[in-house]
């Protein structure tokens, strides 16, 4: 064992300061208005996935650390990740050292998107977490002496903590210990714009603190009593029980007031993603890790300018643009939530709905970064949340091997091989784009109904509806009106019958 450090520092931290924290963190979430459910009059930011003419809103970036909705006390919570000097911890249970030194590397890209300062990152190889520590207890002191060294305030763990190996760890370490999940969650309440992503955000961040209020209350009767290991049962006749069950029902209260107001913002939505149905517009959802390229890729497919970051997680909303198949036909693509290995289940579950959209879509572009160096694993961590998507499963997927300028040749032979079917594209210089738009148009359903039928002149707009979603056979020009062959969706089949000026061939009955 490499347990030759020498014992920590008597310094203080973990004890009271911690037991402070923990207290205050509990009456502001508490004390809050809740951001998401107070700041709903009068200012409904138009950020559903039906706005299709509404310019990009995220066209200016929020500069970190200037923002003025503190008041946000579920973003004060987690807030306290930002700006600090930090130090990774990773542990290696399976699979390869390139494996682990990967994920620790995405650890870092993620702390450093919240606002932090990485300063060193260790990783220990272990069968399973040291329960009581997470990681083993050598290795946590030397952990320990690290975070002294570089003058660190925060550690940063690789993976999820429970309440008590949280505590174990800081009690260790001296300084404030976050997983991974808390740091994702902090991306999220950074990032998110819409009332409905802020609603989602905040009871995800709910949901994740409910269990770890019991940790809160074990720390303050171990403040009043002695130590005990497994933390079983403390606390539940000390001081601070009732206040804890107290608080634990008012979180639940705001919980279900969060659930029922993301449900009715649903309603909207799903009508205007009707609307665009009954229109017979075809819809992409453009689906991929986070930093995969998306945003970059809808903005290169429909020339607009979707927020584009060199940060994980920029974009939170779902953002629909209209754009046409070199053949004309009109479609919608829509740009979402990137995913994450291991993306935490409050996470999935508050986004469901927006996931959902994805469900809905008739094409899904799984954009994968081809010079990241693991795609494939990349490809299935999207692949596993797609997969509790109802529905997801037989809406057809073309793969995006995005980033093709940046990527090793070979590496990107291999993908070729691994995804026969895969465009390789550069969003950022567009190599590639015409073959993937060309793609896109074979997969898009195609209209069904073949109609031959004569549209009054005075319905110019009939017609102009036949060009815009349907394919267009023959057109000429009748007495009557406009006489149009062409394929159609059932939709707008109906429509152009009701005002045919010529009996419809069906009905000749010949
Ligand atoms: N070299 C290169 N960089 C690209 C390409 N496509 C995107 N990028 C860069 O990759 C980064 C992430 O791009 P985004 O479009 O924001 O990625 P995203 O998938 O929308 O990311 P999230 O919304 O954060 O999940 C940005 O710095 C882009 O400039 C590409 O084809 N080549
Ligand atoms: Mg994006």
């Amino acid at each position: 064992m490499d347990d030759d450090t020498t014992a920590p520092r008597t310094t203080t931290g973990g004890g009271e300061d911690g037991l402070r924290r923990a207290e205050d963190v509990v009456a502001r979430i508490l004390a809050r208005r809740g951001t998401a459910l107070a700041s709903t009059e009068g200012q409904d930011h138009a950020h559903d996935a039906g706005e299709l003419e509404r310019e990009a809103r995220e066209g200016t970036r929020r500069v970190q650390g200037l923002s003025t909705e503190l008041e946000d006390v579920s973003e004060v919570e987690y807030r306290q990740i930002r700006l600090e000097r930090v130090v990774l911890v990773g542990l290696r249970t399976s699979g390869s050292e390139e494996d682990a030194e990967v994920s620790l590397r995405e650890l870092a890209a993620l702390a450093e998107t919240a606002g932090s300062q990485v300063l060193d990152g260790l990783i220990q190889r272990r069968p399973a977490p040291d329960p009581a520590t997470y990681l083993g207890s050598g290795k946590a002191r030397e952990l320990a002496e690290t975070v002294a060294a570089n003058g660190a305030d925060t550690v940063i763990v690789d993976g999820e903590l429970a309440p008590s190996q949280r505590r174990g760890l800081e009690d260790v370490v001296k300084v404030k210990v976050v997983d991974r999940t808390a740091l994702i969650l902090d991306i999220f309440a950074q990032h998110a714009k819409s009332r409905e992503g802020k609603a989602q955000v905040e009871l995800a961040q709910l949901e994740y603190l409910l269990p770890r209020l019991r940790g809160w209350g074990e720390s303050m009767s171990r403040q009043a009593g002695g130590r005990v290991a497994g933390g079983e049962g403390i606390g539940s006749r000390g001081p601070g029980e009732t206040k804890i069950e107290l608080d634990r029902r008012r979180i639940r209260t705001r919980m279900a007031r969060l659930r029922a107001q993301i449900r009715d913002m649903e309603p909207s939505r799903r009508t205007q993603r009707a609307s665009r149905r009954r229109g017979g517009v075809p819809s992409v959802a453009i689906a991929g890790y986070t930093n995969a390229g998306k945003s970059t890729l809808l903005n290169r497919l429909t020339g607009s300018d979707a927020l584009v970051e060199d940060a994980l997680f920029a974009t939170l909303d779902p953002t629909v643009r209209r754009t046409t198949t070199p053949d004309g036909r009109v479609y919608t693509l829509t740009d979402t939530v990137g995913f994450v290995r291991n993306l935490p289940t409050q996470l999935v579950e508050a986004f469901r709905s927006t996931l959902e959209e994805v469900g809905e879509a008739d094409v899904i572009l799984h954009v994968v970064d081809a010079a990241h160096p693991d795609p494939t694993g990349q490809v299935q961590a999207v692949r596993s949340v797609l997969d509790t998507i109802p529905d997801a499963g037989g809406i057809p997927e073309i793969i995006v091997l995005n980033k093709a300028d940046l990527a090793a040749p070979e590496q990107l032979a291999v993908l070729r091989t691994a995804y026969p079917e895969a465009v390789p594209v550069s969003a950022w210089t567009g190599e590639g784009i015409d073959a993937l738009r060309s793609r896109l148009q074979e997969v898009l359903p195609r209209p069904r109904v073949l109609v031959d039928v004569v549209v009054p002149y005075s319905r110019g707009d009939l017609v102009h509806q036949v060009h815009e979603d349907g394919e267009v056979a023959s057109e000429d020009y009748a007495d009557a009106g406009t006489h149009l062959v062409a394929r159609v969706d059932d939709a707008l089949a109906a429509r152009l019958g009701e005002v045919n000026a010529a009996p419809a061939p069906d009905l000749d009955g010949e």
